[in-house]
């Protein structure tokens, strides 16, 4: 399929991120271009806002599966492009737009050809959160869809287009949501001693959660606490009596993760006492950790050796993916895509270089006929 109408279904995507399980002008976009496609071969079927998309193979005795997951974030776009978000505080700044154009391009070669094996395509919603890949795979639809291998691919920023990276074993990282709320007592700005101050409780709390990664968890472990965003207050002259933070949690493994929420929580029992307040701490959604099946990775090298592209060993990072449930239940693997922006993953400059979307599309379907 050609650079030009790749670029152009990307771009198309790109105007209309949507957030998880919202993804409705996303997912008639997707239905609408696959029932454009050559329809002999193909079944199609919707869960919520995700689609799963069989392409009969000519005779094979294995179902090939390959994941896409379709939904944006919350921030708004500064890329400055002809064909940014026309919705407002919405961006696909994490290349799902390039994942699910992708998709739609293997697709669309394995339509006029089929592979010998079946292929699954599935469209997931909700990546970012609340998470849709574990209830997919639990649903009843995905019985009659189930992949016996199963990949899927990251845009990577720090890498040149051309090259994918990837590692067997631990890819990424264990992740939990994190949602703090402070509850104290507010008053007037002009006498602070009458009050429980939130603002300072909370901003304080940031402060002491740095120190659990840095004195709590073990060096040669690995974790990280990001609070995202902070919430409180009305106006300049009220002592807060609320304040919130929204963070996440990371982890390489799943003891660190339980080593991170419990001292969280005994920081928040210290809080309680000293300044005299009440937290509530709600760990949200948790995405299992991506682990690579290590005869899956190699199989994919040697695809990589028959193609033009470079392949590299990648190092574990730690973003997070609900793909990490498909790979717990079906063996397969993730792989980085080289996409070459200055600006990365969650910036709202994000810029991909869409030279990117045929190498994709070439790996993508070789990979699905040779897996
Ligand atoms: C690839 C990527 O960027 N994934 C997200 C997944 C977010 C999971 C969840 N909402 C959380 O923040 O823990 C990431 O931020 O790594």
């Amino acid at each position: 399929m050609q650079q030009e109408r790749l670029t152009s279904i990307r771009r198309d995507l790109h105007k209309i991120p949507e957030l998880g399980f919202e993804e409705f002008k996303t997912q008639q976009y997707l239905l609408d271009y696959i029932a454009a496609l050559p329809q002999e071969s193909l079944t199609v079927e919707t869960w919520k806002t995700g689609i799963f998309v069989r392409v009969k193979g000519e005779n094979g005795d294995k179902t090939v599966g390959y994941r896409a997951d379709i939904d944006g974030l919350p921030l708004k776009e500064e890329t400055g492009f002809p064909f940014s978000s026309t919705h407002e505080g919405r961006m696909h700044a994490c290349g799902h737009d390039f994942h699910m154009t992708i998709a739609l391009g293997a697709l669309t070669r394995l339509a006029a050809d089929p592979a010998d094996d079946d292929v699954v395509f599935i469209f997931q919603p909700a990546e970012e959160g609340p998470g849709g890949a574990e209830p997919m795979l639990e649903s009843e639809m995905m019985e009659h869809f189930r992949p016996d291998v199963i990949f899927g691919l990251h845009i990577a920023p720090d890498l040149p287009v051309g090259t994918v990276s990837s590692k067997p074993g631990l890819l990424f990282a264990n992740t939990s949501e994190l949602f703090i709320d402070f509850t104290g007592v507010g008053g007037h700005a002009a006498f602070p001693h009458l009050t429980h101050d939130m603002v300072v409780t909370a901003s304080s709390f940031v402060t002491h959660l740095q120190q659990i990664v840095a004195r709590r968890v073990d060096p040669l472990d690995s974790a990280v606490i990001t609070v995202g965003k902070i919430e409180a207050g009305t106006v300049q002259n009220i002592i807060s009596q609320n304040a919130r933070l929204e963070g996440t949690v990371r982890s390489l493994s799943p003891d660190a993760m339980d080593k991170v929420k419990m001292e969280i929580e005994k920081i928040a029992k210290g809080f309680e006492i000293a300044d005299d307040c009440e937290i509530a701490i709600d760990y949200g959604s948790n995405y299992h950790q991506v682990f690579n099946e290590e005869t899956h990775v190699q199989l994919f090298k040697r695809i990589m050796e028959r193609t033009p592209y470079n392949f590299q060993e990648a190092k574990m990072a730690m973003t997070g993916e609900d793909f990490g449930y498909m790979l717990r239940e079906i063996p397969g693997f993730m792989f980085w895509l080289g996409v070459d922006s200055e600006a990365g993953l969650h910036q709202s400059t994000l810029k991909p270089d869409e030279k990117a979307l045929v190498v994709g599309v070439d790996i993508v379907e070789q990979t699905l006929r040779e897996l």
